[in-house]
Formats: C-alpha cells, sequence, structure tokens
C-alpha cells in the first residue's frame, strides 16, 4: 500500500471525532499522555529497536544523534518520538514546523540561536520554501550556514559556524522531499499504523493517566474504532468516559463504549457518517460503481474535495472501496459491511452492476 495515497487532510481533524490532526482539545491534553521515554512508547518495534541504537551509540560517543526523518499519517506518535529523542538524549528541544520557515533567515535565526546537541524538531518538512530547504542541506552536514547580507551584485555570504544538532523531520509525504534532503539524513523510520492490540495498550495507559477505569473489552471495543491512530484512540477514550460518567458508574465496559460511540456516530470499524454516507451512496445509487467521484459528491451533498481527500482515504485503506480509472467502485466488504446485499447480474450477463468495475467477468 502506498501510504501516501491514503493521508487524511490537516482540516479533517477540525469537525470529525475520528478525523487524525489534532484539534484544539486534542492539543490540550496531549502533552499528559505523550509516552516520555522509549520504553513506554507502544508499537512500532522495529522502529523503537533502531532508534533505540541509534541513540545509545550516539549517548557512547558522546555526541549529537544523527539527523532522523520520521514519516507516517497525522497522529502516529512523530512529535511524541521527537520528544523523546530529545529526553533519551538529556537534550533540549526546538520545536517548529515547514510553514513557519518561509525565509531561509528565518531558519537562519532558529539554527543560530540552537544549543550544543539540542534537538530540532521540523514538523511537516516538506512544506518548507525552497531557499530555507537549500540553507538546511549544508546546516544539516556541515554544521554551518552562509547568512547572505545585502542584495543585488554588492551581496555578501558570511559563513556562520553551528553547533552539533540533531535535526527531526517529520512528514506526511515522505516522496515529496527533494531526495538531496531525504538522504541527509541518518536514520529514517516509516511510522505505521497500529495494530488493535497496540491500540488497546495505548487505551489502557491513557485511562491510567485520566483515571478511568476501563475493562479489556471496553478497551478492545474503543481500539477496534480508532483506525489505526493513537490519538483517535484517545480522543475516543475521552469521549466514551464523558458517556459512562454521565450515563453510568464510570467504568469503561465494551457496552458502554459501543454506546457511547453509537452516540458519536462511529461505527464498530471507525467509520462515521461522512463515510457511510459515501459508501452507502456508492451502494444503493450507483449499485457499487463505477461511479465518476464529482457525480457521487453529489449524491452525498459534499464537495468533491471532502469526499476524495478526507472520505475516500480511509475506506481504501480499509479495502472497502476502490479508486480505478472507470470511477469508485464498492468491494464485497463494502456490502458486508453496509448489510447489504449486491444486485445480481441477469441470467447470461457478465458480471453484475455492482462488480463491473473490479470483479467482472
Ligand atoms: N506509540 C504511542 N504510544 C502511546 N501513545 C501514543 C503513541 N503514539 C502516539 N501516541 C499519542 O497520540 C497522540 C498523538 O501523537 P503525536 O502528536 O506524537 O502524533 P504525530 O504523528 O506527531 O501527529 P501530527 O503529524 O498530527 O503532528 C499523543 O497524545 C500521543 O501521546
Amino acid at each position: 500500500m502506498n501510504w501516501d495515497d491514503t493521508t487524511e487532510t490537516a482540516a479533517d481533524g477540525e469537525e470529525r471525532l475520528v478525523g487524525s490532526a489534532a484539534d484544539g482539545e486534542d492539543q490540550a491534553v496531549e502533552a499528559a499522555l505523550r509516552p516520555k521515554d522509549l520504553r513506554e512508547f507502544v508499537g512500532q518495534a522495529k522502529v523503537r529497536e533502531q532508534l533505540d541504537l541509534v541513540l545509545r551509540a550516539a549517548r557512547t560517543r558522546g555526541a549529537a544523534a544523527d539527523h532522523v526523518l520520521l514519516s507516517g499519517a497525522p497522529g502516529l506518535g512523530k512529535t511524541t518520538l521527537s520528544m523523546i529523542i530529545a529526553a533519551e538524549m538529556a537534550a533540549p528541544i526546538r520545536i517548529t514546523s515547514g510553514p513557519a520557515i518561509q525565509h531561509a533567515g528565518d531558519l537562519a535565526a532558529i539554527l543560530s540561536s540552537l544549543q550544543d546537541g539540542e534537538v530540532l524538531f521540523l514538523d511537516e518538512i516538506h512544506r518548507m520554501s525552497r531557499p530555507a530547504e537549500e540553507m538546511l542541506y549544508m546546516a544539516m552536514e556541515d554544521f554551518r550556514v552562509d547568512v547572505i547580507v545585502g542584495k543585488g551584485p554588492g551581496a555578501t555570504a558570511i559563513p556562520l559556524e553551528l553547533p552539533p544538532f540533531t535535526l527531526v523531520g517529520a512528514t506526511t509525504r515522505a516522496g515529496l522531499l527533494p531526495p538531496p534532503l531525504r538522504d541527509r539524513f541518518g536514520f529514517t523510520a516509516h511510522m505505521e499504523f497500529y495494530e488493535p492490540a497496540e491500540l488497546e495498550q495505548v487505551i489502557h495507559r491513557s485511562a491510567r493517566l485520566l483515571d478511568v477505569e476501563t475493562d479489556a473489552e471496553g478497551a478492545t471495543e474503543i481500539a477496534g474504532r480508532s483506525r489505526g491512530t493513537p490519538r483517535i484512540a484517545n480522543r475516543l477514550l475521552r469521549r466514551v468516559r464523558d458517556y459512562a460518567q454521565v450515563k453510568a458508574d464510570g467504568v469503561i465496559t465494551r457496552e458502554i463504549a459501543s454506546r457511547a460511540l453509537a452516540v458519536y456516530e462511529v461505527d464498530e470499524r471507525g467509520l462515521d457518517r461522512l463515510d457511510r454516507g459515501v459508501l452507502t451512496a456508492l451502494l444503493k445509487l450507483f449499485g457499487g460503481g463505477p461511479v465518476g467521484l464529482s457525480t457521487l459528491a453529489v449524491a452525498v451533498g459534499e464537495e468533491r474535495e471532502t469526499v476524495e481527500e478526507v472520505a475516500e482515504p480511509f475506506l481504501v485503506r480499509e479495502g472497502l472501496l476502490a479508486r480505478t480509472p472507470r470511477g469508485r467502485v464498492a468491494t464485497p466488504a463494502a456490502w458486508a459491511h453496509l448489510g447489504l446485499t449486491p444486485p445480481q447480474p441477469p441470467p447470461g450477463a457478465p458480471g453484475g452492476a455492482g462488480q463491473q468495475g473490479l470483479f467482472g467477468a
């Protein structure tokens, strides 16, 4: 699977309980829920093992760790890992993001004020401006930047020595990084979506920190609806906690989790109202497709972009919908998930209406 295709937009987290970008409430509580060291960090076993080696080796040498590139969808723990890197190196951390660095001078100001060994976390590194990016090449490789003073023919480059530092770049789109930038990272890790059992661990840990009692089945129920993403798991946990406290005795069981998430219209597979609306239209109005994106969007009453960027990535990832050259097509799993029966082909016809794109004879 090419995960770049399945990355949700930053906008989707604003109103959706199952959006993977951080909303205001997430930002307020996430600091409290972040694991503080590699042992507490759940899942991503290979990344943890490799990073542990990189950091131990750097500590042994008494040097700053190699630059680290973390790629993966929003909410999988890139910011958390960057903070862990700083903590494990007993180094301070500076946090900024690509869109905040539009001029090379912005970057020069940050780099020149770094302390020896400091970790610089650069989120959305693929969104930095080109001049800043070029300055970063030299900074990463030689711990030096050329600051340009003046303009036109009289401009001069003044070299500026930097202290050794560790750049941790994070991106949802590793494919968009220019190769010269990608090549300057000593260690690159791709974060995968989490398995349900790993999300259960995240939920139990967060429940302990939030002081809410959760039984094993309650955590399983929430994990199954969390779309492989710790941020969503933590958010659903908070909504289920509200329900448990208002409508029950405060303890999260399977029954309570499932009743709470029914209120929020998040189904047992993590689809919300928008996702189900798209699937329902595709199945009921278009016999499972193929149907063009614009037609589907009109049928759902949403913008084309909303269907394409917000709903579809997860439906594709879940194997419920396929994007084909002839249009959007539902898979057999989509029919099963909504409890509907695919139309049968008339006798002698090659394949059913809903199956033409993907499964036609
Ligand atoms: N492996 C993990 N174990 C426990 N909690 C985790 C893990 N990964 C992420 N979390 C929790 O999920 C939330 C989101 O994590 P984080 O902010 O690090 O994601 P991110 O990948 O940086 O997202 P974005 O790309 O939107 O910045 C945090 O509250 C964090 O505590």
